[in-house]
């Protein structure tokens, strides 16, 4: 861990030094390492399991029905300018004989973001992971996200979003089960 701290520390000092800027100026001094320090926070996913993650929180329930949970916040690095994107994550399931704490959807959906990603795809892992541990008859998940690099940069422009859905199992098969789950989260407009 410290010498990836130390190896990405190294790199920004040069992508600083690149820049034309003085990486010895008081004001930059530590930015190389705080840099650093920062971007293995954001890329902390890689480092994560998801069985660590889940810690056995999965409980027998003869829950049946859709169970939603809504505007989980995310935040995501884009693989293609290393900028983030940023937005909500919705996910629902239809639970047959098991239910996942709560707390652990939001746990997967950090877990995917903080890598580099497209939303597409992290759209599918999250949607893939919430299936293999619940065994789920159905799982269903939406993103909708701001992308940096569409708005600093490039086309800049600062409204448009991306909604990105992965419909697995009964969800997928089932309008009547994907419909009640988008007029649940509201974007069935
Ligand atoms: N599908 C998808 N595209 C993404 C995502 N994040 C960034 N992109 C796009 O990746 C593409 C990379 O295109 P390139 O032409 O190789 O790169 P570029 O010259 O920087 O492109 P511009 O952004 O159009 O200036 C751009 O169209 C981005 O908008 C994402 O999560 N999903
Ligand atoms: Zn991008």
């Amino acid at each position: 861990m410290t010498r990836l701290l130390d190896d990405l520390s190294g790199h920004y000092r040069a992508i600083i030094d690149g820049l034309g800027e003085d990486t010895n100026r008081e004001g930059l001094q530590d930015t190389p390492m705080r840099a650093a320090k920062a971007m293995q926070f954001l890329t902390h996913g890689y480092q994560q399991d998801l069985g660590d993650l889940i810690n056995n929180a999965v409980f027998e329930s003869a829950m049946d029905e859709m169970v939603v949970v809504q505007d989980i916040e995310l935040y995501s690095m884009c693989e293609h300018h290393i900028l983030p994107f940023i937005g909500k994550c919705h996910i629902a399931y239809l639970p047959q004989g098991k239910v996942l704490g709560l707390s652990k959807f939001a746990r997967i959906v950090d877990m995917y973001a903080r890598r580099l990603q497209i939303q597409e795809n992290l759209t599918r892992q999250i949607a893939e992971a919430i299936e293999s541990v619940t065994d789920a008859k159905g799982v269903a998940v939406v993103i909708e996200a701001q992308h940096m690099c569409m708005m600093m940069r490039g086309v800049e422009k600062q409204n448009s979003r991306m909604k990105t859905s992965m419909m697995l199992g009964q969800f997928r098969k089932s309008q009547a089960t994907r419909t009640e789950f988008l007029n649940l989260i509201g974007t069935n407009r």
